[in-house]
């Protein structure tokens, strides 16, 4: 792919935030989160801490917005995490000072597994998005019972292709992060001073073990970004995006399918018209 000042020259779009836009969505994240806290009348928000670095920014942008003692983690880690994400989870909540539950969720997920054996068994996919959402019920059982809300950890790469689960991290109640690119995010978390081991960090759904978004989805999230910013969101056609980033034309072909197909994911379940 072409460096990032080649990128701009060559297409006039910016990927990668100034430093004064960067200092302007900092502002305008915490308001938003800050705002929407208050007009809900919550005592404060409760996220899903991972240890990766989009919840862990959040963390930071909370922690920010609403004050730590107004933000509740909740570490769910089963047997597919590594070790380290977990003390990794817990070790941000130490830092911001935020109160943080460590809940094992294989139990639960177990009870899943033994109520439907003949599906949960075989298919990792499923299995995984039961992990998932499990995670999404624990958050509302604690939002509910504390008044809080749920804070989303979604960014806007993963939007566009539908890589999430529905109604599992995407259930929530909003997602400071959604009108950011992964690569965006990276930033936005180096300026939050979120520790550089955990900004690099292979991103991972951790859904089962060993997997990786990028390699799951078959691309890099620099080419992934660059080709929503150039194409599915921008004004290139694909002939001129696979030039622009020198990226093999089976790479845009693969972007714009996942966002195709992933358009049930982004609205509303949808019904009949009226008659
Ligand atoms: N056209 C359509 N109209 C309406 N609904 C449609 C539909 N096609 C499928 N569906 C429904 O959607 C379901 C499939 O969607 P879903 O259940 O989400 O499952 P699916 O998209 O198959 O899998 C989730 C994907 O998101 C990734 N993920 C999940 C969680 C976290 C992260 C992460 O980055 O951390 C990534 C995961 O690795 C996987 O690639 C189908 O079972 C069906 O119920
Ligand atoms: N073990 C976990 N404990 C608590 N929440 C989790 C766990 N795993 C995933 N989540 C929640 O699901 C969200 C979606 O996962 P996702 O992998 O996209 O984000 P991440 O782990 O924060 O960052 P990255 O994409 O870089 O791995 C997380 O941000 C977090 O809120
Ligand atoms: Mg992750």
């Amino acid at each position: 792919m072409t460096d990032s000042k080649a990128f701009v020259e060559k297409t006039g779009i910016e990927l990668r935030f100034s430093d004064t836009e960067l200092e302007a969505y900092r502002e305008h994240i915490v308001q938003f989160i800050a705002d929407l806290v208050e007009d809900a009348g919550a005592d404060g928000a409760v996220l899903g801490l991972s240890g990766g670095i989009d919840s862990t920014t959040i963390a930071y942008l909370a922690a920010e917005a609403l004050g730590a003692e107004n933000v509740h983690g909740l570490v769910l880690p089963s047997s597919v995490n590594p070790d380290a994400d977990e003390t990794d989870a817990e070790q941000v909540a130490e830092t911001l000072g935020i109160e943080y539950d460590t809940i094992e969720i294989g139990p639960i997920v177990n009870a899943f597994v033994e109520a439907a054996p003949e599906h949960a068994a075989e298919d990792r996919m499923a299995l995984g998005n039961v992990r998932v959402r499990t995670r999404g019920v624990l958050n509302y059982f604690v939002a509910n019972a504390e008044s809080r809300l749920v804070l989303g950890t979604g960014n806007r790469s993963e939007a566009a292709t539908g890589y999430f689960t529905k109604y599992g991290d995407q259930a929530v109640d909003c997602n400071p992060i959604g009108n950011l690119y992964k690569c965006q995010v990276r930033q936005l978390a180096r300026d939050l001073g979120v520790p550089d081991d955990l900004v690099t960090r292979t991103p991972t759904a951790a859904m089962w073990e060993g997997q990786t978004d990028e390699e799951e989805m078959g691309l890099s999230y620099d080419d992934l970004d660059a080709i929503l910013a150039l194409h599915v969101h921008g004004p290139l056609s694909k002939h001129a995006t696979i030039e622009t980033l020198d990226v093999p034309e089976t790479a845009v072909d693969r972007v714009v399918e996942l966002h195709e197909t992933s358009a049930h994911k982004r609205s509303m379940p949808p019904a009949p018209e009226p008659l």
